[in-house]
């Protein structure tokens, strides 16, 4: 049941040393601390259930993340949870266009992954108090309350609320793929290892950080190639390094490892430019995949009408939550490409399964080309981490978005104050 007025909205920086390890590192992102702007909404409700959400940043930034929530409390404070899902799109529309706010996005940037983290926790917390997963709540729904959570506007010339339809299908688990066996920061042998050790798990589908240097890029995908054979799926992720006619090249050099996609190959704000590439690429046989850094459905929208993607990747965080996504999911499946969700970071797997499993159930019914991120960081500050068995997600059965830590990693974790920062910044001399 609905219930509830919040009373309390809190944001926590919470940071892991990630970088440490070179874990997460990429051709643009080479020393990443996993983090997280960490949301916790209370309400007067007697249920005591609180709503968790979070956005996921690297260090620094989550202190500008942080900011941006406590500017867009306001919005949320002292409302009735009934009010806010009973006008679900009126509420998303309030805060994407706060008069002073929208000038730092609009619906982009740091203001929006703090709208992103905000909304994940109002969404945590009505599945909670509905004691369903996410997921479930979501398959559920009545198709216009659905509807009426998503903001149409800038959109419509390609998908309208009349147009969306929901198919219902039952499923056991969701296909995943690995990234972790391979960031640009690991060594040739700990790649050796992590990649001999997924596939004896039954991992099927590896993804390999290219871009930083061509030769290194060769010798890497060799070795993968080597370990996982012919037949498995390989995929290669360029973190934006590359300029246009440089990708196209640089890719024409990869391509005998038989990569399925290569990921954010250019600026992710270049949508002609990734037209280019796809273009370019296609008789190779590789696709362009991009969307974890995709501003908003408005760029979406013109990456599918511009055919310059063929794999796409919502990201539960980077978008304006649940609202957003739910628009890019009904637009993929109108322009027929599928959806492969971004994952990893801290909680974005937690997170982004239930969304693919809702798209599965009730928007594309298919798994041909689809399959979800899967990075093995972070799980364990979970209070409900993901399940994987078979290499595939289990749908969650906890109620709830996932996004809630467990109180203790939170803690231990919060910039500075916490005790991993500050033994780590003691021992820096600081
Ligand atoms: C800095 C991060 O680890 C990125 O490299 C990561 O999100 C990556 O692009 C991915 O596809 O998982
Ligand atoms: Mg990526």
């Amino acid at each position: 049941m609905v219930q509830g007025r919040i009373s309390r909205v809190s944001v926590h920086d919470v940071r892991f040393p990630t970088s440490l390890g070179a874990h997460g590192s990429d051709a643009m992102h080479t020393d990443p601390d996993y983090s997280a702007a960490y949301v916790i909404l209370e309400t007067d409700a007697e249920d005591g259930l609180k709503g968790h959400g979070i956005t996921f940043t690297l260090g620094k930034g989550t202190e500008i993340v942080v900011c941006a929530v406590n500017a867009l409390a306001h919005h949320v404070l002292n409302k009735d949870l009934r009010d806010i899902v009973g006008d679900f799109r009126g509420f998303y529309r309030q805060l994407t266009s706060d008069g002073q706010l929208r000038w730092i996005g609009p619906e982009k940037g740091v203001v929006h992954l703090a709208t992103a983290a905000v909304l994940n926790a109002v969404w945590d917390l009505w599945a909670k108090q509905e004691r369903k997963p996410l997921w479930k709540l979501l398959v559920d729904m009545d198709p216009r309350m659905l509807l009426s959570c998503i903001d149409f506007r800038y959109i419509t010339d390609v998908l309208t609320e009349e147009e969306a339809y929901e198919e219902q299908m039952l499923m056991h688990g969701y296909p995943a793929y690995t990234t972790s066996c391979a960031w640009l920061g690991y060594s040739d042998d700990m790649l050796q290892q992590l990649c001999t050790e997924a596939l004896k798990s039954g991992w099927t589908r590896f993804k390999v950080k290219v871009g930083a240097d061509l030769q290194d890029d060769i010798r890497r995908c060799r070795l993968i190639r080597d370990i996982i054979g012919p037949e498995k799926t390989l995929m290669m992720d360029a973190n934006q390094r590359w300029d246009v006619p440089e990708a196209v090249e640089w890719m024409s050099k990869l391509a005998e490892f038989k990569p399925l996609w290569i990921e954010e190959p250019t600026s992710p704000d270049d949508i002609l430019g990734h037209a280019t590439i796809s273009k370019a690429l296609a008789p190779l046989g590789i696709g362009v995949a991009t969307g974890e850094q995709c501003h908003n459905r408005v760029i979406f929208k013109q990456l599918l009408q511009a055919k310059a993607l063929q794999f796409l990747q919502i990201d539960s965080c980077r978008l304006g939550s649940v609202n957003e996504n739910l628009s890019v999911l009904l637009m993929a499946k109108k322009f027929g490409v599928p959806v492969c969700p971004h994952a990893g970071g801290v909680g974005l797997c937690e997170l982004v399964q239930h969304l693919i499993i809702f798209d599965f159930i009730s928007v594309s019914a298919s798994l041909t080309n689809r399959m979800c991120e899967y990075v093995d960081h972070l799980h364990e500050h979970f209070k409900y981490p993901v399940i994987i068995k078979n290499a595939s997600y289990m749908p969650p059965k906890e109620a709830g978005y996932s996004t809630e830590m467990k109180e203790e990693s939170v803690k231990k974790h919060q910039y500075p104050d916490g005790e991993v920062w500050k033994k780590f910044l003691a021992a820096q001399g600081n």
